[in-house]
């Protein structure tokens, strides 16, 4: 007997969604690629048949396969009505940073539709916006899996849901939790040698490299990583109500603040850094005259329900001075590790490194749904 068919709807085109399509057309067994959409356009498979499929080779590609329908940006509701239309079940993978989208989850999910992304917004939201998105999984028996967003492909979520279901006590989680932050300290201050490198100039190379969110200032101001750790204290247990309940130490000069949030506001914002790179100098040569360097870090004391995200000064030959690259370091201390915690360690940034944390997490849903 053959499996059921499964149809996935994508969303989201860019770094991750790109790698994402190459590795999906490697899966074996992998669902029938239905909608593609970027912010501009939709293409989906026709109906009533749901057939021929959409290619999972890259953007131009499907846009070129003459047999599809393609439109204009379609409403969430419109793809959630198409996907729970096809015969058999369906998943969507949101690879965007909307949080007008990862507001629109729980229609997905009530419909029966299973949802699997790196997009932290729905998940470090309103707290109301987190117990509706699982509330509404439960009522559509649907599923919904977002390791990439805490680690990007890292097994940050799932080693920390097994460590709560297997009811180890989880009493603190520190380390590095940005892949941009940590390539530009790892790049501006290294631990050992020496670095002449501008501040701004390594910003653009993060941006460039794919490591910063669509807009490098939500790296910068700390939120990026006050949104994760949002997401790992709420699967802890604790009840936080949203990423700015707790203090964030942003890196964004005052000066440039109140640029807009649009595409604009990120070109002036970009362009204008330079000025500024005397400010971050400042932070380095304090550092280094204790023999330290400076990092970006989070930590999450459970008992005490307290959450910080900013700078730190750490030795130069610590863990967390030695990072290479755009790594995140995550330690699990528990009341089973003891002193020593378990420590989950690697790139945390980048599009294939990502898409690699969205496929796996979409073999998981195809698993469990067949
Ligand atoms: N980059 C990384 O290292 C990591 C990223 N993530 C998360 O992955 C997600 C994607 O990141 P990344 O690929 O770097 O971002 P990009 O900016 O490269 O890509 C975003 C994509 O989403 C599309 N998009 C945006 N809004 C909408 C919308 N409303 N409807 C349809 N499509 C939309 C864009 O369309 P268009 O092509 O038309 O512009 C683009 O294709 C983000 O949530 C990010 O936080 C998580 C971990 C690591
Ligand atoms: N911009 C983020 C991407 C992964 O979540 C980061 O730099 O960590
Ligand atoms: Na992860």
């Amino acid at each position: 007997m053959s499996a059921s068919p499964i149809f996935l709807g994508v969303i989201g085109v860019g770094g991750v969604g790109t790698a994402f399509l190459q590795q999906l057309a490697r899966l074996p067994n992998a669902p029938q690629l239905v909608v593609l959409a970027r912010s501009s356009q939709t293409l989906l498979a026709p109906t009533p048949a749901y057939s021929p499929a959409i290619p999972a080779a890259d953007w131009a590609t499907a846009a070129a396969t003459p047999s599809l329908t393609k439109s204009g940006a379609l409403q969430a509701e419109e793809i959630a009505t198409y996907l729970a239309s096809a015969p058999g079940r369906a998943i969507l993978v949101d690879n965007t940073s909307d949080i007008s989208l990862a507001r629109q989850y729980p229609t997905f999910l009530k419909k029966g539709i299973s949802v699997v992304t790196p997009n932290k917004k729905g998940f470090s939201d309103d707290l109301s916006l987190w117990k509706d998105i699982f509330a509404s999984a439960a009522e559509g028996k649907a599923l919904v899996y977002h390791e990439s967003t805490v680690g990007a492909g890292l097994p940050v979520l799932s080693t920390l849901k097994d460590l709560v279901a297997t009811g180890d006590e989880v009493t603190r989680i520190e380390g590095v939790f940005s892949g941009t932050l940590s390539f530009l300290f790892n790049t501006f201050a290294p631990a050992s040698g020496s670095s002449d490198a501008q501040w701004s100039a390594v910003v653009a190379q993060a941006k460039e490299l794919g490591y910063t969110e669509p807009d490098p200032r939500d790296d910068l101001n700390g939120m990026d990583v006050a949104r994760k750790l949002t997401i790992l204290a709420r699967i802890a247990g604790l009840e936080v109500s949203s990423p700015d309940s707790f203090p964030i130490e942003s890196l964004i000069p005052a000066e440039l603040a109140s640029l807009p949030s649009s595409a604009d506001g990120i070109t002036q914002f970009m362009s204008r850094l330079p000025e500024f790179d005397a400010q971050m100098a400042n932070v380095k040569d304090t550092a280094e005259k204790q023999g330290k360097v400076v990092r970006y870090v989070g930590s999450i004391d459970v008992a005490a329900k307290a959450v910080k995200v900013g700078l730190q000064y750490f030795d130069k030959d610590s863990a967390i001075a030695g990072l290479k690259g755009s790594d995140n370091i995550i330690s699990f201390y528990t009341k089973r590790y003891g002193a020593n915690p378990l420590i989950v360690q690697g790139a945390g940034a980048g599009g294939d490194v990502t898409a690699m944390g969205v496929s796996a997490d979409l073999i998981k849903v195809v698993e469990r749904l067949r």
